[in-house]
């Protein structure tokens, strides 16, 4: 079976991808391999995807994908947006994250509490090309947390058309609609090619 690297540290993210390559590749994350923190430097999610997927390539010499992603959430002109992993702190905590969304909320009513998460997903290829592919996911900000499947803000994130948040739904559920099952349906038909012939 092929392998795909995966530049990313993050469990949650490891788990879908898992899912999503699912038969096709076995997936390697940065979980098991001794690479220093990459510093994401970036104000746009294709700027940090890039960075993370150059950087792994340079280290590793072959194909890499790397995933930046977050949570924009209207009513604060998009925040937190590229810096959604650490905007409670330093120490990337879901719990104290989502904590601090609701407090910024509390007094925003329901019409004005529209947010979507972004997922760009960056190929880096040994020949020194990279290449992104984007995907979002449009809901609100629920009034409470709901739900344990998932990670990240999935407890706070509410689908109108499905009536639950996003950690309420199963993973084939989220991965059909998700912000990165999208990016990943755009990779897969756009991007396919540059996977087979690395
Ligand atoms: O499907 C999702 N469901 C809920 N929350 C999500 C999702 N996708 C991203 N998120 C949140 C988690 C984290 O707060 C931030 C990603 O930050 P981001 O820098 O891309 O990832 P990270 O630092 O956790 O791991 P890494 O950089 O090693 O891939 O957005
Ligand atoms: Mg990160």
């Amino acid at each position: 079976m092929k392998t795909i690297v995966i530049a990313t540290k993050n469990a949650g993210k490891v788990k879908e991808f898992e899912h999503m390559f699912g038969s096709q590749y076995k997936v390697e994350s940065l979980l098991e391999k001794k690479i220093d923190d990459i510093p994401e430097t970036g104000v746009t999610f294709e700027e940090n995807a890039i960075i993370k997927a150059e950087a792994v390539r340079d280290h590793l010499n072959c194909t890499v994908i790397a995933d930046d992603s977050g949570l924009e959430i209207d009513a604060l002109d998009g925040r937190p947006g590229v810096y959604s992993a650490r905007y409670a702190g330093e120490n990337k905590d879901d719990e104290a994250n989502m904590e601090k969304v609701l407090q910024e909320l509390k007094h925003i009513p329901r019409d004005r509490r529209s947010a979507r998460f972004v997922c760009v997903l960056a190929v880096a290829l040994p020949d020194g090309s990279v290449h992104t592919f984007t995907g979002t996911c449009e809901g609100e900000i629920a009034e409470a947390r709901a739900g344990t499947n998932g990670f990240g803000y999935d407890p706070v994130f509410y689908l109108p058309g499905y009536k639950k948040t996003m950690a309420e739904l199963n993973a084939e559920e989220k991965h059909r609609i998700s912000h990165r099952g999208r990016a990943l349906e755009k990779l897969w038909a756009q991007g396919r090619k540059l996977l087979l012939d690395s």
